[in-house]
């Protein structure tokens, strides 16, 4: 297995949420520390945000006004790591097993490793190759902000959401925009 840096973006608004996402408590910690501990194999951890989360390593985003694609630019921008586990705040279903599972199927020529669905990719819950970051920062800068884009654009491995659902369970890719998404 590649050893890898573990990324969570957190730069949001929130907008929908309606109180800062990643500090919600959730069965008795906040998200962002669900999402955290799934990581806890990592070689490094942390934070893609613009402002300070104690207790967390937390580094801003370079390029601001990409909504997710600055995070992710971020992301490989400060990684250590060849590999890169990039999650969003609000994924407190994403487990250390499907991490592994992740990085198990890395294989030399691909850039990123993703989950989808008939040409629906899942860009956060996903693994990208540190030498993205030039392509993510092109995009940046040409407007071209859609992380599916960014990532049928280089050699990447779809794994069936059905079978990884099946496996890890039907909530591994919930997403909490809003309190009412979580159960
Ligand atoms: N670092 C960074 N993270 C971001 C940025 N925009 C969104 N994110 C994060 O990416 C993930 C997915 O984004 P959304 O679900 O849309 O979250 P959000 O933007 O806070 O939510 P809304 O304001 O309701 O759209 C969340 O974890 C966000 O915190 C950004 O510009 N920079």
């Amino acid at each position: 297995m590649p050893i890898w840096s573990g990324a969570v973006l957190a730069g949001g608004h929130s907008s929908r949420f309606g109180q800062d996402k990643a500090l919600y408590p959730y069965r008795g910690r906040p998200l962002l520390a669900w999402v955290w501990e799934a990581m806890a194999e990592a070689e490094e951890r942390f934070v893609v945000a613009n402002r300070p989360y104690p207790g967390f390593t937390v580094y801003p985003d370079l390029r601001k006004g990409g909504d997710t694609l600055s995070g992710l630019h971020s992301a490989l921008a400060h990684a250590r790591c060849p590999w890169v586990a990039v999650a969003a705040c609000d994924q407190p279903f994403l487990t250390a097993e499907f991490w592994r599972f992740l990085l198990e199927r890395v294989q030399p020529h691909l850039q990123a490793v993703v989950i989808g669905l008939e040409g629906a990719l899942e860009p956060l819950g996903a693994l990208y190759h540190k030498s993205l970051e030039a392509e993510a920062l092109r995009r940046l800068e040409g407007g071209l902000l859609r992380l599916q884009d960014l990532i049928q654009s280089v050699p990447h491995l779809v794994l069936d959401k059905r079978e990884v659902e099946a496996r890890f369970g039907p909530r591994l890719f919930l997403n909490a925009n809003r309190q009412s998404d979580l159960p």
